[in-house]
């Protein structure tokens, strides 16, 4: 059952002419035509063929209230009559940051940027001039943007990766300084030993251990019971600065993003996409000992768009309502995931295909696998990725939209109807495979 894609092939023909590659970020390319999007609302998607989806991908998780949130709107159309940018301070910023300094556990002083590759490389600034160090430990398959200092070791791939006690940092682009590589130790992740052992072998040299406090580019893996806590201890001990990521689990998974839920605390997190329900906002925050290299101005930050007037109006919109109704809303987000995620697994056993389904409510995976279970970067390699491209390809042409590699974001806006109509939907497209 193909969709009628004439418009948007048309498009992707014209675009491959003045657009690099016919898209404009690489996670946008597709085996076959990109989607093309005519306008959203809710928990839907349409196209420019006039096919429409559900949508499990929200922008890569900006839409968590949903796309147009009518608040959000509300804010932003508001603030877009009163100027759009202003290179200077205002009152919304100082109320975004009061409120994110309120959620999350470990914020004491923020500071704002446009897109989280940004936050990132704020926070790794820092964290070398907060300790003098050079080096930042990283792990196999954790994702913090597109910069040059991080972008390592993230398609699964068992050929490049290495040993699992020592894994080779494998760039994830030609064009990366050489100089790059030397700064950068790579650790499967999941494993406080593997971190030890790297930090002793480093001892010194560690400026900060960055991770994904869930892992959410290479599956959806809650860690291991004790695994932060017994990273936070080695990162006191060697003095190094813990970092984390939560750029899709902050305001996600609880109002104060994954730290709140498993109860670790970093010394410097990073926030963006859900932040402000679709604009592009970031934030760094931290500790005040630690952020005061900004404070005082020791440590260079800037930007032209920093606490830009729109995404601050759409960033105060969406945190006071996940803040202020947060028991309905994170409440319905675990609700309809986990429900969603039940039907999946019980279309898969209908159909007789080795599914695992796994994560949170909030943000779920889907491997086709025979494991038990996936722990991180190498499990995850291990799992048959082609069969998950033609999952997401069946679901698609079904009206169901989720990120390629098998990644489910869900919205305060996904109703039980969709719920029902997506389950329908796998258990056809299983059953087709
Ligand atoms: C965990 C994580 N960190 C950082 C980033 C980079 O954010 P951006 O694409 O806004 O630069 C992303 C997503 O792209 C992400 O998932
Ligand atoms: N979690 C990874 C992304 O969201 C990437 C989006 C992009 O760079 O287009």
């Amino acid at each position: 059952m193909a969709r009628k894609l004439t418009t948007s092939a048309a498009l992707f023909e014209s675009a491959k002419q003045v657009i690099a590659g016919g898209v404009s970020s690489d996670a946008r390319r597709s085996p076959g035509v990109p989607l093309y999007v005519d306008h959203a609302s809710g928990s839907r998607l349409w196209d420019v063929d006039g096919n429409s989806y559900l949508d499990y991908v929200l922008g890569q998780g900006p839409a968590v209230l949903g796309h147009c949130a009518p608040e959000v709107v509300a804010a932003v159309v508001d603030q877009v009559g009163r100027g759009i940018s202003y290179a200077a301070q205002h009152r919304l910023e100082v109320e975004v940051a009061e409120r994110l300094c309120r959620m999350v556990p470990s914020a004491e002083l923020v500071r704002f940027n446009s897109v989280g590759s940004e936050a990132v490389h704020g926070a790794l600034r820092l964290a070398r001039a907060f300790t003098g160090r050079a080096k930042v430990l990283k792990f196999e398959g954790h994702y913090h943007g597109w910069f040059d200092p991080v972008l390592y070791s993230l398609h699964p791939d068992l050929e490049q990766a290495g040993p699992v006690e020592e894994p080779v940092p494998v760039p994830g682009s030609p064009g990366q300084p050489s100089s790059a590589e030397g700064d950068v130790v790579v650790v499967t992740w999941n494993d406080v030993e593997a971190v030890r052992a790297a930090l002793e072998k480093h001892r010194g040299e560690i400026a900060a251990v960055i991770m994904e406090p869930i892992l959410c580019n290479t599956g959806a893996i809650v860690p291991l019971p004790g695994y932060l806590e017994g990273v936070r201890d080695l990162c006191d001990e060697h003095g190094a600065l813990l970092i984390f990521d939560e750029i899709i689990t902050g305001f996600r998974v609880a109002p104060g993003g994954a730290q709140e839920r498993l109860g670790a605390l970093p010394d410097l997190a990073t926030f963006g996409k859900a932040m402000a329900g679709g604009m592009q906002v970031s934030a760094l925050a931290g500790r005040a000992s630690v952020m005061e290299t900004i404070a005082s101005g020791r440590v260079a930050h800037a930007g032209t768009f920093n606490s830009h007037p729109v995404a601050m109006a759409a960033a105060n919109a969406t945190l006071t309502v996940l803040d202020e109704e947060r028991d309905d809303r994170y409440g319905l987000l675990y609700r309809q995931g986990e429900r969603l995620m039940e039907g999946l697994r019980e279309a898969a056993r209908q159909a007789g295909v080795q599914m695992l389904v796994d994560g949170l409510g909030p943000v779920f995976q889907t491997y086709f696998t025979s494991q038990e279970s996936v722990r991180d970067y190498r499990d995850f390699a291990r799992t048959d990725r082609q069969t998950a491209a033609r999952f997401h390809a069946g679901l698609q042409d079904r009206g169901i939209n989720i990120v390629p590699r098998g990644l489910w974001l869900m919205s305060t806006a996904h109703t039980d109807a969709d719920i029902e109509a997506t389950i329908q939907a796998a258990t056809e497209t299983l059953h087709a495979m």
